[in-house]
């Protein structure tokens, strides 16, 4: 049978030098991306989301990096293993990857006509004016409007979604497999937000495109993913299916984070339920259980030793000493229902 599993990534954990010493960003994480999937990375500031995706494209700085452990496979080949002058061909080709801000990948002194297409000269060795051709048809995929007259601009000339747009069409020039997305939404205003969550799906149906999408919104995972993984302070510590996910939460830093969420409904506004304390810096992580810190639950047992991420069912694993007790003392999340 054929392997549908696009990307894997395997006991990965990634070593950085620090002022203070060596940190581990990522610890022992493992997970998958399917082909033509959307799954969600979700978690809050600095519990390694970006490390992760950075990592599967390599993007470190040699100097920060102290090493790798475990595997990244892409279509089974080890990207970990892969020479560099091996990774400069991936990128781009294989894996894309769109941030945040788009002024990351956009050149202000290149019209976005030239961008796209130099995209496509670079990695597909066509002509200039058959890239010129395709750039106008990618940006019109992105929903750009009038994209022949468009590829004339600069980037100063058009809003921040248009350039969000282009960034996408830059990342899709070569086709990739596998699309990694670091927060491509959140600084974008609402009605964007919306249109661009819109157009990466149809985008990852009309071509079969695996996507890593990292938030930290779990509106955007409830809109556009099917499977996510949670993480806290450079571990996973909840992967579900959607479905599963915003229906039963089982880690409380998961039930936390979908208690945050604000809800309309009902006449009565509620006060927002905050997760008490941040996440720890990576120079003083907790013994045991890496949540207890801020874990109402945390008793002798979460102090003294870190629980396995373990499956609850099918669909769903958890790493928790406590997760069963604190589901039936908590209940069903209102919250948590789409
Ligand atoms: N090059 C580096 N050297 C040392 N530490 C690093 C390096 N890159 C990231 N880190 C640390 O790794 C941890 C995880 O960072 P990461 O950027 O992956 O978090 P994140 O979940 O993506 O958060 P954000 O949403 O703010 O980007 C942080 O504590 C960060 O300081």
């Amino acid at each position: 049978m054929e392997n549908s599993k696009l990307l894997e990534v395997d006991h990965l954990s990634v070593h950085f030098h620090t002022e203070r010493g060596e940190v581990t960003a990522v610890q022992d994480i493992s997970f998958h991306v399917e082909k033509g999937e959307i799954l969600g990375v979700v978690g809050e500031s600095g519990c390694g989301k970006s490390v992760t995706s950075q990592a599967v494209l390599r993007l470190f700085d040699e100097k920060d990096l102290v090493r790798y452990d475990g595997e990244i496979r892409l279509q089974g080949r080890d990207l970990l293993k892969n020479p560099m002058s091996e990774m400069n061909h991936i990128r781009g080709n294989e894996i894309s990857m769109i941030f945040q801000d788009p002024s990351s990948s956009i050149n202000p002194l290149y019209t976005i006509g030239y961008q796209v297409a130099e995209a496509l000269i670079l990695h597909q060795n066509v002509s200039k004016k058959e890239a010129m051709e395709r750039a106008v048809e990618l940006l019109r995929l992105t929903g750009i409007p009038s994209p022949e007259k468009r590829i004339h601009e600069y980037p100063h000339e058009i809003s921040g979604g248009m350039k969000q747009r282009v960034m996408i069409a830059i990342a899709l020039a070569c086709e990739p497999k596998l699309l990694i997305a670091d927060e491509p939404t959140t600084a974008l205003d609402v009605t964007i937000q919306a249109q661009i969550l819109d157009l990466m799906l149809k985008l990852n149906k009309k071509m079969d495109m695996g996507i890593m999408m990292i938030t930290h919104d779990l509106g955007v995972v409830a809109e556009i993913c099917t499977r996510v993984v949670v993480m806290y302070l450079g571990q996973i510590v909840e992967e579900a299916d959607v479905e599963s996910l915003f229906n039963r939460p089982l880690h409380p830093y998961t039930r936390g984070l979908m208690k945050s969420i604000p809800h309309m409904e009902g006449e009565k506004k509620e006060e927002l339920y905050v997760i008490s304390g941040s996440v720890p810096s990576l120079n003083n992580v907790p013994k045991g259980c890496r949540f207890t810190p801020r874990c109402p639950y945390a008793d002798s047992t979460c102090h003294s030793k870190n629980p396995e991420l373990l499956a609850d069912n099918q669909t769903q694993k958890v790493r928790c000493w406590h997760y069963k007790d604190i589901s039936e003392e908590e209940g069903e999340l209102v919250y948590g229902n789409r």
